[in-house]
C-alpha cells in the first residue's frame, strides 16, 4: 500500500500549497490523480516518491512509515519508487548517453556488473533501439529521451511507479507506447501506479480508478 495520509506540503511552512492531502494506492493498482493547473499535484508526487520532504502527514510505503526524504531516506524505501517526469531535458543528465542514463541507479547503488544484462531487457522493453543508446540527450528527441528516462525508472524493479504527466510533452503514438511500457513493466512485476496528470481521457483510459484533486483534500 502506498499511503499519504493529511499531507500538507509546499516550499514555505507559512503557506503551504496544500494542506491535509491524503490518497492511497493498493499494491498492483493504478490509480490516476486529476487537477487544474497549479493545485499542488506534482508537489504531491514528489513527497510519495520521497523526493520532497512534507511539513506534515504521513506517508507510509508497504506498512514502513517514512521518516526521511531525499538522500537522507534509507535505500530501500528510496529504491521501491521509480518516478518519471515531465521534463526529461530537465531531469536527464546531458553528458550521459542513454545506454549509462538507463542504468545510472544501477551504478548508483553499487550494482554495476548487472548493468548490461539489464541494459539488455530495458531497452527493448521501452522501445529504444541499439542505434539510439550510443546518443546523448542533445542527439534525441523528447520522446526517445523520455523513453530512457521511463527505463531509468523501471532499472531498480521498483514496487511503486510515479509518473507525473509523463506523457504530456509527446504526440499520441509516443504517449501510446509509454503507457504500454508502463502497464507491461506491471503486468511482469504487479507494480503498484500513480499517474499524475489533467488528460482526462487518458488516465480513464489508463488507469484502473481515477481521483479529483479535491477529493483528497478534507471536505
Ligand atoms: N520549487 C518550487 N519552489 C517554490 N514554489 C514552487 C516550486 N515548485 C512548485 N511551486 C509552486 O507550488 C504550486 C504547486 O505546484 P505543482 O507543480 O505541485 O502544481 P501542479 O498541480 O502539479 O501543476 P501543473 O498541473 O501545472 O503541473 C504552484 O503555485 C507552484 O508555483
Amino acid at each position: 500500500m502506498l499511503e499519504l495520509d493529511t499531507v500538507t506540503a509546499g516550499y514555505d511552512r507559512r503557506t503551504p500549497v496544500f494542506r491535509g492531502a491524503s490518497l492511497t494506492v493498493a499494491p498492483g493498482e493504478s490509480v490516476g490523480l486529476l487537477g487544474p493547473s497549479g493545485c499542488g499535484k506534482s508537489t504531491l508526487a514528489r513527497v510519495a516518491a520521497l523526493l520532497h520532504r512534507p511539513d506534515a502527514g504521513r506517508l507510509a510505503l508497504d506498512g514502513t512509515e517514512v521518516r526521511a526524504w531525499r538522500h537522507r531516506a534509507p535505500r530501500e524505501l528510496r529504491t521501491a519508487v521509480g518516478v518519471v517526469f515531465q521534463q526529461p531535458r530537465t531531469a536527464a543528465d546531458p553528458r550521459l548517453t542513454l545506454a549509462d542514463l538507463l542504468v545510472e541507479p544501477l551504478r548508483a547503488t553499487g550494482r554495476r556488473a548487472e548493468a548490461l544484462d539489464r541494459l539488455a531487457e530495458l531497452a527493448p522493453a521501452v522501445g529504444l533501439t541499439p542505434d539510439l543508446l550510443g546518443r546523448r540527450p542533445h542527439e534525441v528527441s523528447d520522446g526517445q529521451l523520455q523513453r530512457a528516462c521511463l527505463g531509468r525508472a523501471l532499472a531498480l524493479r521498483p514496487r511503486w511507479l510515479v509518473c507525473d504527466e509523463m506523457t504530456a510533452m509527446l504526440d499520441a503514438s509516443t504517449t501510446a507506447a509509454l503507457v504500454a511500457a508502463v502497464e507491461a513493466y506491471r503486468a511482469e512485476t504487479g507494480a503498484g501506479l500513480l499517474a499524475v496528470g489533467h488528460d482526462r481521457v487518458l488516465l480513464r483510459r489508463w488507469c484502473d480508478r481515477t481521483v479529483e484533486w479535491k477529493d483528497c483534500l478534507p471536505a
